[in-house]
């Protein structure tokens, strides 16, 4: 498979970075020696199966945990030190907003912490909240929450902004205005980083995807090469034993049946039939992108 792990050095000022990374929790290793880069103006989909290290690098990046191992840098400095976070902008996989404050207040609260912030009833309206401003916030829809997240990550006008599965349960609509936000400011020459366990986000939104598995970067690459490792489907068939086949990436035998992840089925399944192998109950199916990530990492 193709890495490219570091973007290259283009003269772009580099805005994150890890180097040797790793961070365990217990007997857990959550990255293993991660060397990732961030410059000004990327805009950069992490992608990866549940459990990869995706919340773990982005909370390392940001100072909210400490690297086990190596170092990691946030606008040239120590992350842990507050000034290097007064140009970042995040949201968490959750947001701890106190339920009794409204919508408004939430926002006032947040831009109080930076020196420029975004007109608030500008944002609210940007972000279709602005019918909830005087709302509580335990009030508000698991989307109306993930969309005030947003604005709080967007208020002090970041110059980085870091968002952990920014649209996970958003409709349709939803999702939508979100993508036309974070274009946007990218436009303008934000940098973005984000999670997301949907391929179409990506490629909605990102130039360089990395994905990650079991705590490493299996791929640092352009949208388009991402999505032709992504494409994985899975043959599956009833049969005592296969010969050697070309192109299976992972073979998985439950019960009677083989299952064969592979990113050609055509091909693999016109070598199967010239192997002359007795076979039956073929079956091909596209693999969901989680399982085409989980292949790719286990192989
Ligand atoms: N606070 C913690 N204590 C113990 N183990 C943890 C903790 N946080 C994460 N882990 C473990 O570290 C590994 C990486 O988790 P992480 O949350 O970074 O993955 P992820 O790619 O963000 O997953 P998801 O897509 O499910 O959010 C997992 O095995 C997870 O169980």
């Amino acid at each position: 498979m193709q890495t490219r792990p570091e973007t290259p050095d283009d003269g772009r000022e580099v805005i994150a970075r890890a180097i040797g990374l790793t961070r365990r929790y217990g007997d857990t290793v959550a990255l293993n020696e991660v060397d990732f880069t961030v410059r000004e103006g990327e805009l950069i989909g992490l992608l990866g199966p549940n459990g990869a290290g995706k919340s773990t690098l982005l909370n390392t990046l940001v100072g909210l945990r400490k690297p086990s191992a190596g170092r990691v840098e946030l606008f040239g400095g120590d992350p842990a030190v507050p000034a290097n976070r007064l140009r970042l902008g995040m949201t968490l996989q959750e947001t701890g907003v106190p339920a009794t404050l409204k919508v408004a207040e939430a926002v006032d609260l947040v831009a109080a912490h930076y020196p420029d912030p975004e007109n608030r009833d500008e944002l609210l309206v940007r972000l279709g909240l602005e019918e909830f401003a005087k709302r509580q916030c335990g009030g508000l829809s698991g989307g109306q929450k993930r969309r005030l997240a947003l604005a709080l990550a967007f208020v002090g006008k970041p110059r980085l902004v870091v968002l952990d599965e920014p649209t996970t349960g958003l409709d349709v609509e939803s999702r939508r205005l979100l993508w036309d936000h974070i274009r946007n400011f990218h436009s303008q020459g934000g940098t973005v980083l984000l999670t997301t366990h949907y391929l179409e986000e990506v490629e909605a939104l990102a130039q360089r995807v990395v994905v990650m598995g079991n705590g490493e970067v299996l791929a640092d690459d352009t949208v388009e090469a991402v999505r032709g490792l992504a494409h994985v489907q899975r043959v599956s068939m009833v049969a005592e034993k296969l010969p050697e086949l070309p192109g299976v990436i992972s073979e998985e035998r439950i019960d009677k049946r083989i299952h064969l992840m592979t990113h050609d089925a055509d091909q693999l399944i016109r070598s199967l039939v010239r192997s002359d192998v007795a076979f039956s109950g073929l079956e091909v199916q596209q693999a969901t992108l989680e399982e085409a990530f989980l292949t790719i990492s286990r192989s």
